[in-house]
């Protein structure tokens, strides 16, 4: 279990998390939201002893982060990949760790084996790309076999077949009953990852909630209709006082409903459908409107990149 209770953090005049309570609980994945400069970053490493708070608490399994003696059997962190020494290889990077916490060499093995690290495990980290960095950080935070994992960012860089390692694997470390708390800016990702959301915005606390409520208070009941005349079908379903619209080609869009009352609409009139699919909110739209007030970074509306010119355009538009 994690808490954070009431947590202030300060830099100067800044405040960078602003009475924030929070709770991760054994079981599941938490996912850990917010715009940029919310506060995430800095309230783990409130969380995990290093930084002070100016106010407030924040617990691993009962204790302060900094009252543990071996932390590593406790708590497995992961904050920053590319904070190792740059000279040393995965295997001796893991082995100084695990020594200072009293864990054998055989586990450094089986950690490296875990992450897929073993044929690298001897050169030097500094040469690591970041997708092997982030695997070296996520074997550390697992080399005491933690009841609690925290992890920030774990899946940037890494490429698919990275994602649903991580995926798979942190979703498993939680069904043994294992706490765990992720950030990520990959909706999708935190969609099939989490099961509880905490989000943030400004330094404080936006929703402390489970995906599948915020996705379900998000959906306003759409559904994606393919006919063959979709003009005729979308005036069909208006008269019976839906809100629908026909698209280019077959495609017709209703708000405000569910499949069943459309299917049996087009059965009454005997209307030939090709498809009938529910168009449910995603966590990023759901994400979005959580935090549309607590965004403090936004860039100008997007514009096309200018065409390349001169002779190699062809090329690099092509790259
Ligand atoms: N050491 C520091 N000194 C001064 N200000 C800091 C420091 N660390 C963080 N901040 C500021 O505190 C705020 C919160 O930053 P933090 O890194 O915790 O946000 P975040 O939610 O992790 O953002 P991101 O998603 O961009 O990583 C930001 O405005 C940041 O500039």
């Amino acid at each position: 279990m994690i808490v954070l209770e009431d947590v202030v953090k300060r830099y100067g005049d800044h405040v960078a998390v602003d009475g924030l309570t929070l709770t991760a609980r054994p079981g599941v994945v938490t996912g850990f939201l917010g715009p940029n400069g919310a506060g995430k970053s800095t309230s783990l490493r409130v969380l995990l002893g290093l930084d002070r708070p100016d106010r407030g608490t924040a617990l691993v399994a009962g204790v302060p982060y900094a009252s543990l003696r071996a932390p590593l059997h406790l708590v497995g962190a992961l904050l920053d990949a590319r904070a190792v020494a740059p000279r040393r290889g995965a295997r001796p990077h893991l082995l100084a760790l695990a020594r200072s916490n009293g864990i054998s060499a055989r586990r450094v093995d089986e950690v490296l084996g875990l992450c897929g690290l073993e044929a690298v495990a001897e050169r030097p980290a500094g040469g690591y790309s970041l997708g092997m960095a982030q695997r070296l950080g996520i074997a550390a935070a697992l080399l005491g076999d933690p009841p609690v994992l925290v992890l920030d960012e774990p899946v940037n860089g890494l490429d698919p077949d990275g994602i649903i390692w991580i995926r798979e694997l942190l979703r498993g470390l939680a069904a043994e009953g294992r706490t765990v708390l992720l950030s990520s800016h990959l909706m999708s990702e935190m969609a099939v990852t989490a099961e509880d959301l905490v989000v943030v915005g400004r330094g404080r606390l936006v929703a402390q909630t489970t995906v599948r409520a915020v996705v379900e208070a998000a959906d306003e009941g759409g559904v994606l209709v393919r006919t063959p005349d979709a003009g005729a079908f979308a005036t069909l379903l208006r008269a019976r006082g839906l809100s629908a619209r026909a698209e280019g080609g077959e495609v017709v869009r209703v708000r405000g409903t569910r499949t069943d009352e459309v299917g049996e609409i087009a059965a009454a009139h005997r209307v030939t459908l090709l498809e009938l699919s529910p168009q449910r909110a995603t966590l990023e739209e759901a994400y979005l409107r959580l935090t549309r007030g607590a965004v403090q970074f936004r860039g100008a509306p997007g514009r096309a990149p200018e065409a390349p010119r001169g002779p190699r355009a062809g090329a690099r538009a092509a790259a």
